[in-house]
């Protein structure tokens, strides 16, 4: 019996388990959220208590030391020591991890070489392991990486059309992010369906503010829709997706900015924030969406560009047995999950406007005749880093 705690440093958020392994009890579990913004929240529960502050968090060193402060003050543990082993979630770790690992110098020195691939994350992920290392010198720690069950994709989807050797030498290809969340929801997903996940076809989406699809074959990720860095892809909270490259030199020229100023732009300036002029929280974006055209907007492109992933992931798996939808927005928002269902009945995709409403756990929101079931699934990544923290830190 162990005491595990995982944590899970987002873009925008840091959550965090204490979990009694291998018996799965959580004994706390908490959040930061908007983490940067204003009303940053953390919110703790224990044994059914629920403890909620409202202030300002301006980074993850912040939203670490609350952590740390709320793990003795509501008395989960009444020391660190108390701590068995530590997980972190390792947003990019290049190809040199296709699975978790214990963190050792050298694995750090990989995190901190990936970190300019993955610039919102991998320095939070690090600011979290540095934390730990200091106030718990001698206590295993495992590394939980995002791009690890994308490790499986054919070259025809990680390899860009580009020159060979910029592969061989560089290491430029498509790696895929936020596989911890897409192996646990589609593996749910296999479950409640009652059907071996060897036999699916599944689209995962998980939708936060760092957002990603994945098409899911047999158990295996085929092809997601991030990059060689989380920038790729659908919109996000403040991040462009995919687009043009040629821009890149365009608006040098125009604006007089450097090329790492202009990706600076593409991560944290664009996306919903710059498409609907006021925020990246979408929850924000919802409250204006019947006021604010712009909000209309933010939300329109937003849920259209997943619209065409789920529709391109179909066909380049010959159908779809389930959509699953995940994650802050994905969990949270029937008005962006029924953006982007609508019209999808072409492909067999008949879902339920009414259980589209419904708030709850895991769950279902297709017609029973659907042939393409829609699920809602709850991620947990924090589980995930527990059971592989636990399996590597014996
Ligand atoms: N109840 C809700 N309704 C709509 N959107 C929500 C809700 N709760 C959270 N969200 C959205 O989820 C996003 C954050 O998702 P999350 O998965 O926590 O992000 P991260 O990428 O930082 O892990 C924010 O845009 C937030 O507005
Ligand atoms: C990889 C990524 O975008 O993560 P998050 O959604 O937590 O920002
Ligand atoms: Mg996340």
């Amino acid at each position: 019996m162990s005491n595990v705690l995982a944590i899970n440093a987002g873009s925008s958020s840091l959550k965090f388990q204490l979990i009694e392994m291998p018996e799965e009890t959580v004994k706390a579990i908490g959040l930061v959220e908007r983490i940067g913004l204003a009303d940053s929240v953390f919110k703790i529960e224990v044994d059914g208590k629920k403890e909620k502050t409202v202030g300002d968090i301006p980074d993850h060193a912040v939203a670490v030391k609350k952590l740390l402060d709320a793990l003795i003050s509501t008395g989960v543990v009444a020391s660190f020591d108390e701590i068995d082993a530590v997980g972190h979630r390792v947003v990019h770790g290049g190809e040199y991890f296709d699975d978790s690992v214990l963190i050792t110098d050298d694995v750090i020195a990989k995190i901190v070489e990936t970190s300019e691939l993955a610039p919102l994350h991998n320095p939070a992920n690090l600011t979290g392991i540095y934390a730990f290392q200091e106030i718990l010198p001698n206590v295993p720690m495992v590394a939980v990486f995002d791009t690890a069950f994308h490790q499986t994709m054919p070259n025809t989807s990680y390899l860009y059309s580009l020159p060979k050797e910029y592969y061989d030498d560089f290491g430029i290809r498509k790696y895929g992010f936020h596989g911890t969340s897409h192996k646990y929801v589609s593996e749910r997903a296999a479950d409640l369906m009652g059907v071996p996940i060897e036999k699916l076809r599944l689209i995962s989406c998980h939708i936060g503010n760092g957002a990603s699809i994945t098409a899911i074959e047999g158990g295996k990720s085929i092809d997601t829709s991030m990059g060689f860095t989380p920038l790729a892809g659908v919109t996000m909270g403040t991040r462009s997706g995919d687009l043009d490259p040629a821009l890149i030199p365009y608006i040098m020229e125009k604006t007089g900015k450097t090329a790492e100023e202009v990706i600076d732009v593409f991560n944290k300036e664009s996306g919903m924030l710059a498409l609907s002029g006021f925020s990246s929280d979408l929850r924000d974006i919802q409250e204006q969406v019947d006021t604010n055209p712009r909000a209309e907007l933010a939300l329109d492109v937003f849920a259209e560009r997943i619209h065409k992933y789920i529709g391109s992931y179909a066909a380049k798996m010959s159908g779809v047995d389930a959509i699953i939808f995940t994650a802050g927005v994905g969990e949270n928002s029937s008005a962006v999950r029924e953006k982007i269902l609508h019209g999808l009945e072409f492909m067999g995709v008949y879902w339920d406007p009414k259980l589209n409403e419904t708030r709850g756990d895991e769950r279902f929101i297709n017609y029973p005749h659907s042939p393409v079931k829609v699920l809602i699934i709850p991620t947990n990544e924090e589980v995930v880093i527990a059971r592989d923290t636990l399996r590597l830190a014996k």
